[in-house]
Order: structure tokens, then sequence, then C-alpha cells
């Protein structure tokens, strides 16, 4: 449910459902080394949208229940829907960004409209022909790891619209490195009882959202510009494999800081992690390195950090220094 700051009158629709086939490819992202990605085909463009319309123009709906400046939530849905079917696009940023300005060009008693749109990921099958393994064109499975999502709030001011907010966000990563994983020098006091650890399984959960500089390069017409959640994904995982992780908090400050040296165009990464680290059952496996882990029992830690510009060219500087040593 999205918050309202404001104070002004807000109501929309949460799951509306949209899918559609043979939406334009994305094509022409930077390619970076860490990652695979080169584009989507969009064969399936998968959407579920949460609209927020607000405006002072609704308050007798709340306080006299005067409906006649009401756009029925259902009708939202429609119109969500309808205008995926008009939408040249590439990406959902780009969709929220074109359904957003349509909300605010139909209805003038919309003052700002949101958008929140999560992709739903179908991957890719295989199909054999001729004893030759090809991405099939029409055969998907859905998948329920990792998602996108995007949102965008754009406000209705004297002369234009104005994009009031813009995120990306790859939501809801679970990454477990094996080993290569430090936790130790932290307070020890009486309420301490957790043993420093000079190598441990880390496995995490991680919401990363980044933000644009420029918020139309968010949207994907300028696919340059453009950066992809799986590219964000690629680069996290990339990055937790190289590093002697001292901790989590150290880890996404590292992962945030290849983020933004990577992608100039972008303004800040922030992130939510979580530790959900598991415990050890069987420590000395005889003629193996191996150990056998369980899930931790709740609860579990959390971090929240937003990676600057500032903090990224600081760590760039130092690390140029080191190589330079
Ligand atoms: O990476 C970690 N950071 C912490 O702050 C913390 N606290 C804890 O008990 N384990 C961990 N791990």
């Amino acid at each position: 449910m999205s918050k309202n700051h404001q104070a002004t009158p807000a109501y929309g629709k949460g799951s509306v459902l949209a899918y559609r086939t043979y939406l334009p490819s994305l094509t022409g992202v930077k390619v970076i080394p860490e990652s695979s990605f080169k584009g989507r085909e969009n064969i399936l463009f998968a959407a579920n949208i949460e609209v927020t319309v607000a405006g002072e123009a609704f308050r007798p709906s709340f306080s006299e229940g005067d409906n006649s400046l009401v756009v029925a939530t259902d009708s939202m849905k429609n119109f969500i829907q309808r205008h995926l079917g008009t939408f040249q696009g590439t990406t959902m940023e780009g969709f929220l960004d074109y359904t957003a300005r349509a909300f605010l060009d139909k209805y003038d008693q919309i003052s700002s409209v949101e958008l929140k749109g999560d992709l739903l990921s179908f991957e890719q099958m295989d199909r054999t022909m001729s004893e030759e393994r090809t991405p099939s064109q029409l055969v998907f499975k859905q998948s329920n790891n990792e998602q996108s999502q995007a949102t965008i709030q754009i406000e209705r001011t004297a002369s234009e619209y104005e994009i009031t907010k813009q995120q990306s966000s790859l939501k809801d990563l679970q990454l477990i490195k094996v080993q290569g994983n430090s936790f130790s020098g932290f307070v020890r006091d009486e309420y301490t009882t957790l043993p420093e650890d000079s190598n441990r399984p880390l496995f995490i959960y991680l919401n990363i959202h980044w933000t644009y500089e420029h918020n139309h390069e968010a949207l994907g017409d300028q696919p340059a510009k453009y950066v992809a959640a799986e590219q964000i994904r690629d680069l996290a995982a990339s990055i937790f494999d190289q590093t002697q992780t001292k901790s989590i908090q150290h880890l996404i400050y590292v992962i945030g800081c290849s983020i933004l040296n990577i992608f100039p165009q972008l303004l800040y990464v922030s992130f939510e992690s979580q530790n959900h680290t598991w415990d050890l059952i069987v420590d000395d496996i005889p003629n193996s390195e191996g150990k056998v882990y369980t899930e931790p029992r709740p609860p579990y830690g959390f971090q929240l950090f937003t990676v600057t510009r500032e903090d990224a060219a600081k760590e760039k500087a130092q690390h140029a220094a080191e190589s330079a040593q």
C-alpha cells in the first residue's frame, strides 16, 4: 500500500494484472563484463500494477459521499490494461510513465498519480530442433525467484507534468556464498554470545533500489542509459563472489559502489538486506571440506544503506591507490 505523506486524499487499485505479448524488444543496452544480459525480447511482458491517484478534488467523496468526480477503480484497471495494448516502449519504467501521463491527460481531477509495477518473471525454455537446442520463441516457465519492480510518481504542475519520484528495484534476490565470509571485531560485552567467525556461509536476501540522475533515462527509450535488473542481479552476485566479506554492511556498500561506478547515470543505490546465514550442524566430515547446515531460527538481522556517488568516487580512488602500490 502506498503511503500518502501529503495527506491529500488518495485511492487506487492494486494487483492489476496485464500480460502483453510481443512488446517491442529492448536492445542496445550497455553490456557489462559481469553479466550476459544484452536485452529483453519481450515476447511476454507480464505486469502486476498498483495505481494510486491523489487530489483535493476527491475530498468530497470521502467527506460527503459525493462520487461525481470519482473514477471507479474498476475503470482504472481497464485503463491500465488497455494502455498496455497501445504502449510502444520496451520497459516497465516506460510503461508506467506512459500510463501515468495518460491518467493525468484523461482526468483533470487527478493532481498526482503513482504507478508501481512488478515485472512478473517468465523464463524462456529451450526447444530442440535437429538435435540443436535454442531458446523457444513460444514456451516460457513462470518463475517465482527475484523480481524487478519500478515506481513512478507524476504530479500535475501549473504548466506541465513533473516526475516527483522514480525508482527501479530488484526485490528478493536470495544469494548464498558457501565460504569466504567473516564476521568479527564487533562489540563484546555482557550481552554477547555470538562467537567471532572467520569463515561462515553467508545467506542474504537483498532488495536493491536505484535512481537515475535524469528521470527520463530510466524509461528505456535511450537504451544505452537503461540499467536492467538482470544486470544489477549479476553484478551483485559477481561482487559477492570476489569479495572476502567482513559483514553484510560492508558487502552491500561495495556492491553499491560498483553499481554506481559502472553506471554513472545513476544517482544512488539503496539496499535493504537480511541475514539468513545457516546454522552449523555437522562441522567435520571425514576426508571432505564439507559441512552440514540448516535454516537459522528467527529472528533475522537486517541492514539499510544508501550508497551515493560521493561514496562511489571515494571507493574508486581508494581502489586505484591500492592497485598502484
Ligand atoms: O554481517 C553481519 N552484520 C551484523 O551486524 C551482524 N550481527 C550478527 O549477529 N551477525 C551479523 N552479520
